[in-house]
């Protein structure tokens, strides 16, 4: 791949877009420049298409081996940060077509970890709930998910925080993600880069959703993720920090 730009770490290539490459470019307006990189629109109306042609019994199939793997991964994810067995893990609510995630939220809280769910907040901003067997669920006001009833706690008053599991339309092979566009994420996973940056952070994706450098845009407020979960497999981008 031709490099083209350097920011911090990155040695970003063609179809890294930001808001420098181009002269003029207007605030928060990502142009491509490269033709062969669909817009994230484009990307995220052929990965939505695609998951809704996925059978109901294929979903269930992958969805119950991705539980799987992000259990037996858990321990060596998330044993730098803390021993004690009650991890606290920031996970979502899967709403189809995305992998169902509930049976993983169950085994997580059989084994004595603590759950905690996002919540739609006003200017895409995410707090967090928790979440356990029979809690009480509401549709969103503002994003097609649901969400628990309970207290609403921000990332910056959160006692603890092991794990995040991450939902997204696909991720690519440098770890950055694509998502349903509100930027919920975005924001979180950069305060959350910021205020605790040796927290893993882990997209959960069907595998064709795994996908090569290029097949959507990156833009500067794209926050990498420190891995990738699809069913069977785990694969790490490079280690988060070690805590201090
Ligand atoms: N399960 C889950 N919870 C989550 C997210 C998510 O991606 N998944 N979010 C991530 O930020 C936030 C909610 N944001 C969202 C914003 C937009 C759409 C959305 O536009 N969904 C499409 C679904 C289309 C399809 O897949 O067919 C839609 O309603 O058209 C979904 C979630 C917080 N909670
Ligand atoms: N850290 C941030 N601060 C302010 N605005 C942001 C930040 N990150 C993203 N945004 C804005 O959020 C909007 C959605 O961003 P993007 O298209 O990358 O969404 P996404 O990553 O696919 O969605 P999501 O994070 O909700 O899953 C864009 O207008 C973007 O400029």
């Amino acid at each position: 791949m031709t490099a083209l730009f350097t920011f911090g770490r990155k040695v970003m290539g063609p179809h890294y877009i930001t808001r420098r490459t181009i002269p003029g470019a207007v605030h928060n307006r990502c142009m491509n420049i490269d033709p062969a990189v669909p817009s994230k629109i484009q990307a995220r109306a052929d990965l939505r298409a695609r998951r809704r042609t996925r059978d109901p019994e294929a979903r269930e199939a992958l969805s119950r081996r991705l539980a799987e793997t992000v259990l037996e991964e858990l321990p060596r994810l998330t044993g730098g940060n803390r021993t004690e067995e009650d991890l606290v893990i920031a996970a979502y609510l899967g709403v189809p077509p995305e992998p169902a995630t509930e049976e993983l939220l169950h085994a997580l809280t059989s084994l004595g970890h603590t759950v905690i769910v996002p919540i739609c907040e006003p200017g895409y901003r995410l707090s967090w709930c928790r979440w356990w067997p029979g809690v009480p669920l509401v549709k969103s006001p503002r994003a097609p998910v649901l969400e628990p009833e309970g207290t609403r706690t921000p990332l910056g008053q959160l006692a603890a925080l092991d794990l995040v599991l991450v939902p997204g339309l696909a991720v690519d092979a440098a770890g950055y993600r694509l998502g349903q566009g509100g930027g919920y994420y975005d924001r979180f996973l950069a305060e959350l880069s910021i205020e605790r940056p040796t927290v893993p952070t882990a997209g959960m994706v069907y595998p064709d959703e795994f996908v090569a450098g290029g097949s959507f845009p990156v833009e500067l407020h794209d926050v990498p993720l420190h891995g990738v979960f699809t069913p069977g497999a785990y694969h790490g981008f490079g280690a988060p920090p070690a805590p201090v």
